[in-house]
């Protein structure tokens, strides 16, 4: 049967600063490291052997992968990384403080903002300092001003329905190391979620889940590694 494990990257020096992170690349800290080393360490431990992964392209999801990968003894895998495991790009917000941002704007607002399931952030202004249009990963990709989790599905799944869900239905077990938006499109779909439960859905960093799915990747069931 088909098995998938979703990993979010560990913590990243944004999320310590409590910032809008969205396109921006930022590194994971050292607490992102252990917890990346101790996601590969439980999954050499319970026996999770993939075939194949794939990754975003930031520093924060690529860094997690390999940590856990070496943990494994499994470097050597193929690695797919494509842009449409990036995280939700989160527009004139990046880099912002979340908690001043609240202050300024209201929780109910900055709610919407991180929250809502088709509300996107005010766009990136196209001379911001965190501009990721003229980075060289992105070359021949339209990089977004931005994007609210519908905008996010919307360019996953494709990438699900093209590269990954193939993969799985050729029998291989397949790690995908990715984001918190990123990932709750995919947990969206796999898990038949509606739209206005997926946004309360927080999904922790560093904590491998896992995907037991039929023939069809329809769910049998899905469980986080550390409580089995
Ligand atoms: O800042 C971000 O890019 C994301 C993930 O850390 O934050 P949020 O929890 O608001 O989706």
């Amino acid at each position: 049967m088909p098995q998938l494990i979703l990993l979010r990257h560990g913590q990243s020096q944004w999320n310590l600063e409590n910032r809008f992170t969205g396109w921006w690349d930022v590194d994971v800290t050292e607490k992102g490291i252990e917890e990346a080393l101790a996601a590969g360490q439980l999954m050499k431990e319970r026996g999770i052997d993939p075939d194949i992964c794939f990754t975003s392209l930031q520093t924060r999801a690529i860094k997690t992968l390999n940590l856990a990968l070496e943990e494994m003894g499994r470097l050597w895998l193929p690695v797919e990384k494509n842009y449409r495991l990036n995280e939700r790009h989160y527009g004139g917000l990046t880099g912002l403080n979340k908690q001043e941002t609240r202050d300024k704007h209201g929780d109910e607002q900055v709610h919407i903002w991180r929250r809502s399931f088709d509300t996107p952030p005010p766009p990136m202004a196209t001379d911001s300092e965190f501009q990721m249009s003229n980075d060289p990963r992105y070359k021949g990709i339209e990089v977004p001003a931005t994007e609210s989790l519908k905008d996010t599905i919307v360019r996953v799944l494709p990438y699900w329905k093209t590269r990954i869900a193939p993969e799985l239905q050729n029998g291989q077990t397949v790690l995908i190391s990715a984001h918190g938006n990123s990932l709750r499109a995919l947990v969206k779909h796999l898990s038949n979620i509606p739209d206005d439960e997926i946004t309360g859905l927080e999904i922790p960093t560093g904590q491998p889940i896992i995907y037991e799915l039929d023939d069809d990747l329809n769910e049998i069931e899905h469980y986080y590694l550390s409580e089995r």
